[in-house]
């Protein structure tokens, strides 16, 4: 199937999530990331700021200030596509400026470099379980993944991932992906996946 409808039947699927569900699964999600190595090693992690019904962030930001982390949020460049991540240590620090997200005020806050983020929590619509996605359609994160060396995690519901997720040369796999029900090791299962492949040659 087409990324685009692939896409677009998920973000109807998702739309029929109750409000229960939705905080109860993003509840989970969270816990289960915080107990993460990847996490509990990184001390700056880049994640962005959610919107319904993207695995809700805003808790989860305020559960990493507490444990004393840093976290940067991207705001992005539409014309070239490219986004730039800003350190932010309050919601305060946020504004409406582009599609109606919530990206962070630069003038209030200090741009970090990728080198310097340990760990990127990808957002997305569509995945399955070697770490491909289909995101928002805009390629903000093909691209800056294009030469990012960190670990990358993606969190979504169970019901986001789907068999196979259409590749596309520039698509970039993450390592990981938490649900409600399951950590994927997408990393092992490339792993795995490739070493089948070669044994049916
Ligand atoms: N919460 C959250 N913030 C995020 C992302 C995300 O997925 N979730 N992004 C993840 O990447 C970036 C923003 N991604 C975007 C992706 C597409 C379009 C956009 O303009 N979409 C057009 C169609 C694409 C086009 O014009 O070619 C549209 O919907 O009309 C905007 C932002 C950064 N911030
Ligand atoms: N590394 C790259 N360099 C240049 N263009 C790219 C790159 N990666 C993706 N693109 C372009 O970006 C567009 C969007 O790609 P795609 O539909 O895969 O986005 P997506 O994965 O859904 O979005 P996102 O990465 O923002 O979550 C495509 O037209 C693609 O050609």
């Amino acid at each position: 199937m087409h990324k685009k409808t692939l896409r677009q039947d998920m973000k109807a699927k998702l739309a029929g999530m109750s409000g229960a569900e939705y905080d109860a699964y993003s509840l989970e999600i969270q816990q289960r990331l915080l107990k993460d190595s990847s996490i509990k090693k990184a001390s700056l992690i880049g994640l962005t700021i959610s919107a319904f019904p993207e695995v809700n962030t805003m808790p989860l930001i305020e559960k990493l200030w507490a444990q004393g982390k840093r976290v940067a949020v991207p705001k992005c460049e539409p014309k070239t596509r490219a986004m730039i991540f800003y350190e932010i240590t309050s919601f305060d620090q946020l504004e409406t400026v582009y599609m109606q997200l919530k990206e962070p005020i630069p003038t209030l806050t200090k741009a970090v470099s990728k080198e310097e983020i340990e760990c990127l929590i990808v957002p997305g619509v569509v995945f399955d379980e070697l770490g491909y996605r289909i995101g928002f359609g805009g390629g903000y994160y093909d691209r800056y993944l294009a030469n990012y060396n960190g670990i990358c995690i993606t969190l979504a519901f169970a019901l986001q991932l789907v068999h196979k997720v259409p590749t596309d040369k520039f698509d970039l796999p993450v390592h990981k992906i938490i649900t409600e029900t399951a950590v994927i090791d997408c990393h092992r299962n490339r792993k795995e996946s490739y070493a089948v492949d070669e044994n049916s040659i």
